[in-house]
C-alpha cells in the first residue's frame, strides 16, 4: 500500500484555526502572481499568493476581494473566483486553514499596495522561489493543473 505523506498537521497542540483567503492570479501563458512579504510582517521576504485574513464576518470572497484591492489595487468580482485547493498547515502558534482560488479576469493594472515585490511565475518554476511552507503542497497542485 502507499504511504501517506509527511502531515503538518499538530493534532494536540490546541492551536487557534486562522482563515486566511489566498488568490492565485493566472495570466494567460499560465504564469501565477507570487508577491514578497514585506519587512516587519512575520515570514518577512517569503514569496506567497496575495491574500489575507478573513475578518469576523467576512467571507473568504469578500475578503479577497478587499485585499486584492489593499494589496494589488485591482478589481475582481465574486464570480471569477474559482475555488482550487486549500492548505491546511500547523505553525507554531497558529493551524493555517487557506482557501486557494483561482482568478483569470480582474479589471485595473496591478500596482503593489505595500511596497512589495510581485512576479508572474510559472507554476514549475516557482521552487526558484522562497515560499510558506503551507504553500508547497498548493503549489504541487497548480504545477498538475495549469
Ligand atoms: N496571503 C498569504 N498568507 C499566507 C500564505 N501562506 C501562508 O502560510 N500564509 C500565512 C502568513 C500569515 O501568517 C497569514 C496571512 O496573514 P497576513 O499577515 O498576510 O494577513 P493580512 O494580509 O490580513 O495582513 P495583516 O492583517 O497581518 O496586516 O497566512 C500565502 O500564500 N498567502
Ligand atoms: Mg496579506
Amino acid at each position: 500500500m502507499e504511504e501517506c505523506p509527511d502531515s503538518f498537521v499538530r493534532l494536540d497542540a490546541a492551536l487557534p484555526t486562522v482563515l486566511v483567503a489566498a488568490i492565485a492570479l493566472v495570466d494567460i501563458e499560465g504564469r501565477v502572481l507570487i508577491a514578497e512579504r514585506p519587512a516587519g510582517k512575520s515570514m518577512a521576504g517569503m514569496w506567497e499568493f496575495p491574500g489575507g485574513k478573513v475578518e469576523e464576518g467576512e467571507i473568504p470572497e469578500a475578503a479577497l476581494i478587499r485585499e486584492a484591492k489593499e494589496e494589488l489595487g485591482i478589481d475582481v468580482s465574486a464570480s471569477c473566483l474559482a475555488p482550487f485547493a486549500f492548505a491546511s498547515h500547523s505553525y507554531e502558534k497558529f493551524h493555517l486553514l487557506m482557501p486557494l482560488y483561482l482568478c483569470r479576469k480582474w479589471d485595473g493594472l496591478i500596482v503593489p499596495q505595500e511596497g512589495q515585490r510581485v512576479k508572474w511565475v510559472r507554476p514549475l518554476d516557482m521552487g526558484d522561489y522562497p515560499m510558506p511552507p503551507a504553500d508547497l503542497p498548493l503549489v504541487a497542485m497548480l504545477r498538475d493543473f495549469i
